[in-house]
């Protein structure tokens, strides 16, 4: 569980990326993040995550305080940035190893994680090599894979399935559900509409630095009834905030 408790960022004194966000993730659901560029999803993420302190309000990560309790609440989730260029001149395994170094992750479960992540993302062939030779897709499936070995509670996903092939985008949506269904949080943001259609059991639409609506699409459809599409509702609502 996210509890966002009255979040407000202000960068340079001036411009109020996020302007109280009140909301609380729930276990068990995949949380889609939608909002047009600028909306403040990657300033909310880094907030989320511990990147950027926020000014006003707090976020507690299954109970514990991102920015008292950094460690703790670290250890609740695991991050996939938007960008994944890192550790360019690592192999593959290196990375995957150096990452399962930190948490802790042991002989047996390490392997047969690698073994099953490298399989499902078909990256077993590749994990001999530099991430720098990786193309985009790869090196975004081995971030992911470095998040997966941990096996955290909490997922957080910044327009993850951007730049994945097919197959591997559609094993992640697998994983995202089935990580959900296990009790656990699922919260990723995307700029495509009928990604969130399909996966999320919640969306919440920010704009401005504002959550605009947070409920299930089910329910926003619903309210707008009138309208045809998806996309014609979600500009609808965002033309009045
Ligand atoms: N480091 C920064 N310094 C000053 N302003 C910033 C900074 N980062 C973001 N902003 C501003 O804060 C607002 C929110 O940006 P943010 O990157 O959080 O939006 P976003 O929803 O992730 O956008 P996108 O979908 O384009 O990635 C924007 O007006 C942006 O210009």
């Amino acid at each position: 569980m996210i509890e966002i408790k009255h979040v407000t960022k202000i960068y340079g004194g001036t411009t109020k990326a996020v302007d109280d966000i009140d909301i609380t993730l729930p276990t068990g659901e995949i949380i889609g993040f939608i909002g047009p560029n600028g909306a403040g999803k990657t300033t909310t993420i880094k907030m989320i995550t511990g990147v950027l302190a926020p000014d006003e309000g707090e976020i507690l990560i299954n109970g514990k305080n991102i920015v008292k309790e950094p460690l703790e609440a670290k250890r609740e989730f695991g991050l996939v940035p938007d960008n994944a260029d890192i550790f360019l001149r690592l192999k593959g395994i290196e990375y995957l190893n150096f990452i399962a170094d930190i948490y802790q992750v042991d002989g047996a479960v390490r392997k047969k994680r690698i073994e099953q992540l490298s399989k499902t993302f078909e990256m077993e062939s590749a994990l001999q090599d530099k991430i720098l030779s990786y193309s985009h897709g790869m090196r975004q499936k081995i971030v992911i894979m470095g998040v997966l070995i941990t096996d955290p509670n909490v997922w957080i996903l910044d327009e993850p399935l951007t730049g994945l092939d097919p197959q591997s985008a559609y094993s992640l949506k697998e994983m995202m559900r089935e990580h959900a269904s296990r009790g656990n949080t699922v919260f990723f943001s995307t700029h495509v509409l009928e990604v969130a259609e399909r996966l999320c059991d919640k969306v919440a639409i920010i704009n401005k630095g504002k959550i605009i609506y947070f409920g299930t699409l089910e329910d926003l459809k619903a309210a707008h009834s009138e309208l045809n599409s998806l996309e014609d509702i979600f500009l609808e609502v965002i033309s009045h905030a």
